[in-house]
């Protein structure tokens, strides 16, 4: 039987594969891959090199065309790479079809997800969170798979494994699916009970793509030691402190941060951390503006809230890193004058498009995090009133 221990072991030089088709340009194939590599060396790996082909649709044996597939293989028998990474999900043939021409590991984008995840679960619950989505996503895959251990001599006999031991291996998948689903189940009764046990608390999350400043705005606004780290993922587990500003309580929740093609079946194993964000009654949108492509980051966090259901709350919109942001958008000729136009811009055609609901802030700086404390002291009194109109006192 395979086991499922991570796919990339932290020493690996990657090369990373990426398809234009008809609907993408090559400058959003490249950004993409920006991220990709970015996932890789989170996981451990260093990218070498990228390819990238223009095609209609991506094969459907292969992916990539067979052209482009040899010149991949050249490059990986002169330097050494022991590692190729798709950016795009790949189907268990395709990756097998892959694997017997390039002889080397390869993996999709969920697959390096999955296992950064799985490095990074903390709690029972997480890591129950991520062995499911794993299983998830291997059962598809388990004829390409036995396939590959067997050319990797991952210990099966010199033949080919039958039909029954592929489908004893989805027999023994499908029950450990069924034995996490039901032990998260439990897990998420739990929770339940201590989320409603919670009282009568507002409940704040803040929500975002992954490495915006989630965190670190965590540990500014509750004054809690939260990870943050110039990694993607460093928070897995939802974290939830009582704040109290002016003598007005509320609860804090830091959350998962989100990506662009997350696994579908990690939204779903997530269920309960992600329930943390589906029950706020306030959200913080946070937003690393310094990004090149914050703006297709913020639609990806939008689109998934709306999966989630949970896109129906008010939510104050935080664009953090300005200090970057400054840094990248100012030439040094820039008179004071310029500067401040360009700013002031900026924050009214954020203001405009939240409805007055944009904060600006740098984090690390402690730039502007009175204005945003202001901002959310706002929306919570605001919603204690509404919700309790003959109270005045909450703790
Ligand atoms: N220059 C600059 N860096 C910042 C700012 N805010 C956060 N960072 C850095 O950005 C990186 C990511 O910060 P985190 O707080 O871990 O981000 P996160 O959104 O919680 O990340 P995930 O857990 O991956 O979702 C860290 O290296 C922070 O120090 C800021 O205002 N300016």
């Amino acid at each position: 039987m395979l086991d499922k221990k991570n796919v990339i072991e932290g020493t690996e030089t990657a090369v990373i594969v990426g398809v234009v088709t008809k609907e993408q340009t090559e400058q959003q194939v490249n950004e993409y891959l920006d991220e990709l590599a970015f996932l890789a060396e989170t996981a451990g790996a260093t990218t070498r090199k990228r390819f990238i082909q223009k095609l209609p649709h991506p094969d459907t044996r292969t992916f990539v065309g067979k052209g482009k597939l040899e010149e991949i293989n050249q490059y990986i028998i002169t330097h050494g790479i022991n590692l190729v990474i798709f950016d795009d999900e790949l189907s268990g043939a395709q990756i097998n079809n892959i694997e017997k021409v390039l002889n080397t590991k390869t993996i999709d984008r969920s697959d390096l997800i999955l296992d950064i995840f799985a490095r990074r679960a903390k709690t029972a619950e997480a890591k129950a969170q991520v062995e499911l989505a794993q299983y998830q996503y291997i059962l598809p895959r388990l004829r390409g798979m036995w396939k590959h251990l067997e050319r990797l001599g991952g210990g099966i006999g010199t033949r080919g494994p039958g039909e029954t031991e592929i489908e004893t291996d989805r027999r023994i998948v499908r029950e450990k699916i069924s034995l996490l689903r039901n032990r998260l189940k439990e897990i998420d009764k739990q929770s339940a009970t201590q989320r409603k046990n919670r009282g009568e608390f507002i409940r704040v999350a803040l929500v975002g793509y992954t490495n915006v400043g989630k965190s670190t705005l965590m540990n500014l606004l509750s004054k809690r030691e939260v990870f943050a780290e110039n990694k993607l993922f460093a928070t897995l587990d939802t974290t939830t402190s009582k704040v109290v500003f002016e003598n007005t309580p509320f609860l804090l929740s830091d959350t998962v941060g989100f990506i662009r093609k997350l696994p579908h079946h990690l939204i779903e194993s997530f269920k309960s951390t992600l329930d943390e964000v589906r029950e706020a009654d306030i959200l913080i949108h946070v937003i690393d503006i310094s990004h090149p492509q914050y703006e297709d980051q913020m639609a990806v966090v939008n689109k998934t809230l709306q999966e989630l259901k949970a896109f129906d709350k008010p939510v104050i919109t935080v664009f953090n890193k300005m200090d970057l942001y400054e840094q990248h958008t100012f030439d040094e000729w820039l008179g004071a004058d310029t500067k401040k136009e360009i700013l002031q811009d900026l924050y009214d055609r954020w203001n405009h498009e939240t409805g007055g609901n944009a904060v600006f802030v740098a984090a690390t700086e402690r730039r502007n995090v009175e204005g945003l404390r202001a901002t959310i002291l706002n929306k919570v009194k605001e919603l204690y009133q509404v919700r309790y109109p003959y109270k005045t006192m909450f703790y």
